[in-house]
């Protein structure tokens, strides 16, 4: 019957068929590739298997599904599995493409390929792959993947001349989901009718049949085989320090990369997520400081504080309160400070939704970004108690520091450096280009959420303006005692630079928009 039918289907899928006879593997592997010598060559490949550690393309489609489109469309991405696996090559892409792509925005598309997908293509790099493709002159890439899910990070990260790969039919500003005349892209039909008579110089693909195909039109043809790239996971892996550009921003709300379990895990936690985010906000609201922490440490939250010494936080001045300078991951490092110190802290904000600030444990207060405004602002909350600033003015999640606005500088000499670093596996609770109130529920729904906070000593006062420096020394003085402390690398980069990369603006808030 059908069922037996498909289940033969699936036990043979990728096995070749019958009368293809089993080969050994006909070509190297890549580390037999020899690297020198190569820059006047071409080299072919797929991004998918030949590229990157995996060929499995499905976490790639979950991530514009779900960070282009919407949660709706992921779920029905991820219940395709079910029976994406009886269907052959072609139809498995046809229904992955429209489930992901049909009444998608372009622009969501174009949002997700900038700032969503290069962090996990870099992630998952295959480092071989990667060294032979920078040691040519020339490459052109094929995948039977939609071109507009990685020709943006292949042409800025990989310097690839040409991206070969699906169309996909477009209406208006939409893509309808279904493919361009053309078709799906064969990797081998592409590749003759783009080289014509000439014969690329290396190709570079998986041991599947497909590739075979593709590969073997090359003067040389190696092989990344899965096995290689599961059993030696930390050798074949690109390392983050020989990425070929750093990676410092990057937006989503995804912090792994979605496999159909690691998703069906995901939808499963989704419920559980939002009652202990709703509980670790309400401790945080209503119990004191000792109790919050104790309970949400109970359900999972892994603070850790170093350096509380009450002695090095009290102000010498009576009518005037210390600063304490923070790195800014989430918006919580306000509150999580305040619940470390157990006292209550005031926070100066900039672009905070209108909800984070109604349910904020601790006192903010809004900054304009403008600077005599902003001055006036600290220095009159400093004469009532204790301010704390996050002079990056916007997060960062990686393990960068983005250039401290100098201003706090000029406003006090009693000042606390703090060191702040999270991590989360499941949900960032920052974005650039979502919905900023769903931040710190996001942040709180993961399992086991860490945060790390180191206070520093209190700046030495010739260190300080008063002690005559500029405000510019002392602000990048802290900023890199604060990154010695994290192990973070120090930029001059700013909120400006982050969201004009992620977002396509300058990060300015009018006070009307504020109301998400
Ligand atoms: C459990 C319970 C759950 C509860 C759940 C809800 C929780 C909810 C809690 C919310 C708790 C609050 C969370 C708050 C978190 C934020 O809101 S953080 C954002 C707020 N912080 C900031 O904005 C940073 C501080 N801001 C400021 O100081 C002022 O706005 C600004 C940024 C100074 C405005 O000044 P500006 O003149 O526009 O900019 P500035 O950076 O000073 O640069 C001016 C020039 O000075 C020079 N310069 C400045 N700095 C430097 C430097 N370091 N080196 C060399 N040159 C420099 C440059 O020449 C620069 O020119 P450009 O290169 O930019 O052209
Ligand atoms: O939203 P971000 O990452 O720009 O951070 C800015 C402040 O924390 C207020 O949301």
């Amino acid at each position: 019957n059908s069922c037996q039918r498909a289940a033969r289907k699936v036990r043979n899928y990728g096995s070749p068929k019958p009368h293809q006879l089993p080969q050994p593997p006909s070509f190297p592997n890549i580390t037999k590739c020899e690297l020198n010598g190569r820059k006047s060559h071409t080299l072919v490949c797929d991004i998918f298997g030949g590229l990157l550690r995996s060929n499995s393309v499905f976490p790639y489609f979950m991530l514009v599904a779900f960070e282009g489109g919407s949660i709706i469309r992921a779920f029905l991405l991820l219940l395709s599995c079910s029976f994406l696996w009886v269907l052959d090559y072609e139809l498995q892409f046809r229904v992955m493409i429209f489930i992901t792509f049909c009444g998608l925005k372009i622009k969501h598309m174009e949002s997700v390929g900038r700032a969503v997908l290069p962090k996990f293509y870099l992630e998952n790099l295959n480092l071989h792959a990667y060294e032979a493709l920078a040691s040519t002159g020339s490459k052109v890439v094929f995948t039977s993947v939609p071109r507009v899910m990685v020709e943006g990070f292949l042409q800025e990260y990989l310097d690839v001349d040409d991206v070969k790969g699906t169309e996909l039919l477009t209406s208006g500003h939409y893509f309808t989901g279904l493919l361009s005349k053309s078709g799906l892209l064969m990797k081998h039909r592409a590749l003759k009718e783009y080289f014509g008579d000439r014969i690329p110089d290396i190709g570079l693909g998986t041991s599947s049949l497909h590739d075979d195909l593709f590969i073997s039109l090359c003067k040389e043809a190696y092989v990344v085989n899965k096995e290689d790239s599961k059993s030696n996971s930390s050798t074949s892996v690109l390392p983050r320090h020989r990425y070929p550009k750093p990676l410092i921003f990057h937006d989503g709300r995804l912090a792994f990369l979605p496999t159909p379990l690691a998703t069906l895990s995901m939808f499963l936690w989704i419920p559980i997520g939002i009652v202990i985010a709703i509980f670790r906000i309400s401790v945080g609201i209503f119990l004191p400081f000792k109790i919050a922490i104790f309970l949400a440490t109970c359900t999972g939250l892994n603070l850790s504080v170093k350096g509380l010494d009450s002695t090095s936080t009290k102000s010498n001045h009576e009518n005037r309160g210390v600063l304490y300078v923070c790195t800014h991951r989430t918006l919580l490092d306000p509150v999580i400070l305040s619940t470390a110190l157990a006292k209550p802290l005031t926070a100066v904000t900039y672009s905070l939704s209108k909800m984070s600030e109604v349910i904020a444990p601790i006192r903010t207060v809004r900054l304009t970004r403008d600077r005599k405004k902003d001055g006036k602002t600290m220095n009159k909350l400093l004469s009532e108690g204790d301010l704390v600033v996050c002079p990056e003015g916007t997060t960062c999640r990686e393990p960068y520091l983005l250039r401290f606005s100098s201003l706090f500088a000029e406003l006090a000499d009693e000042i606390v450096p703090v060191a702040v670093n999270t991590k989360v596996s499941m949900f960032y609770g920052t974005t650039a280009s979502g919905l900023k109130c769903l931040d710190p529920i996001f942040f709180l729904m993961n399992p086991r959420p860490v945060y790390y906070v180191e206070i520093l000593g209190k700046l030495p006062k010739e260190l300080t303006c008063a002690g005559g420096k500029s405000s510019c020394e002392v602000a990048n003085y802290i900023q890199r005692k604060l990154g010695d402390a994290l192990g973070f690398e120090c930029t001059t980069l700013t909120r400006k630079d982050k969201y004009l990369m992620l977002a396509g603006n300058e990060g300015i808030v009018s006070d009307n928009k504020r109301k998400n």
